[in-house]
């Protein structure tokens, strides 16, 4: 397992037209979701937004067609829960390439955790309108609890978030918020990617205590590891919003403790151990760099 930092922001877009449309406004982390598209189309469209995203120095995430990303040398996938069951991850992890894993329940998040991830997404946070799901809301609290479960491992946080939710979502113990209507729906998407670049860059982060670990895995607590936050205007700082979701078990945020703030740098690897080539920096002891 490791512990990459991801960038706070986290576009979802289906096509490489976005790609295009979105990169040069400074996101550093989009991923390339497609779905029902013929082989060929998906190939063209991910080679396409690799592209892109080298020149603009973006990490790219692939959905589901992890085969695809061994083909082009795409150094990241996103797989859920049934493209874990018949994805090849020592495939995946013997060419280097990062996955980050769907997680919706507690036993989701066992079943993710296993193959050692290096993110695993939490969702949906608010009712979506992006893809039709077996699962309710979860709600802000529920971030917290994953983070407390999934201590320094980044997570991500999907599901009907809008620009103005995503500092809430980074407080609760985000490292990255993702989102595709509130972009690719907004009449002006490029002008909301930088709304959502601005709010999601320097937050201030509560400090949260994470308790030992129990139960789900047992990575150290990253109130150990992790460094200060950086601090945000007020401006910077979205609205708090409260939790509306269904959830499987209720506790919350109950203390205090520093999940630090993600940087959003490429290949600012700060553990020696870990490959030249890794998507993105380590996060242990990340550095807190200045936009
Ligand atoms: C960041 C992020 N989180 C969750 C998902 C959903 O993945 P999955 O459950 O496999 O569903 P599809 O996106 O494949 O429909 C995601 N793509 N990205
Ligand atoms: C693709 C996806 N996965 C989710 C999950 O909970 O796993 S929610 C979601 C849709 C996200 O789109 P929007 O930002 O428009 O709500
Ligand atoms: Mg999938």
């Amino acid at each position: 397992m490791s512990a990459f930092s991801l960038p706070p922001f986290y576009p979802v877009v289906d096509s490489a037209q976005w790609v295009e449309r979105l990169v040069p406004t400074g996101v550093k982390l989009i991923q390339l979701r497609m779905k029902d598209k013929p082989l060929a189309i998906m190939q063209q469209q991910a080679a396409q937004a690799l592209a892109l995203c080298q020149r603009y120095a973006a990490q790219l995430v692939l959905n589901d067609y992890w085969p695809i990303a061994i083909t082009l040398k795409i150094p990241f996938v996103h797989l859920g829960q049934e493209d874990l069951q018949t994805a090849d991850i020592q495939a995946l992890k013997h060419h280097n390439i990062a996955i980050g894993v769907s997680t919706h329940d507690h036993a989701e998040l066992e079943k993710a955790l296993a193959i050692s991830p290096d993110y695993v997404a939490l969702g949906p946070i608010f009712p979506t309108t992006s893809k039709i799901m077996a699962f309710g809301p979860q709600g802000i609290a529920r971030i917290t609890e994953w983070k407390k479960h999934v201590g320094p491992l980044p997570l991500v946080a999907i599901g009907g978030i809008a620009c103005e939710q995503a500092a809430a979502c980074l407080k609760a113990g985000a490292d990255s918020v993702a989102a595709i209507s509130d972009i690719t729906q907004n009449p002006s998407p490029e002008e909301r990617a930088r709304e959502w670049l601005k709010a999601t860059q320097l937050v201030d982060k509560p400090a949260l205590s994470l308790p030992p670990q129990q139960g789900l895995d047992s990575r150290p607590n990253p109130s150990a590891e992790s460094s200060s936050a950086v601090h945000a205007s007020p401006e910077q700082s979205g609205s708090e919003q409260s939790d509306s979701g269904h959830n499987d078990s209720g506790h919350n945020d109950s203390g205090h403790g520093d999940f630090g703030h993600n940087d959003s740098r490429q290949e600012i690897r700060s553990n020696p151990n870990e490959p030249p080539n890794s998507p993105l920096s380590h996060g242990a002891h990340q550095k807190h760099l200045t936009p």
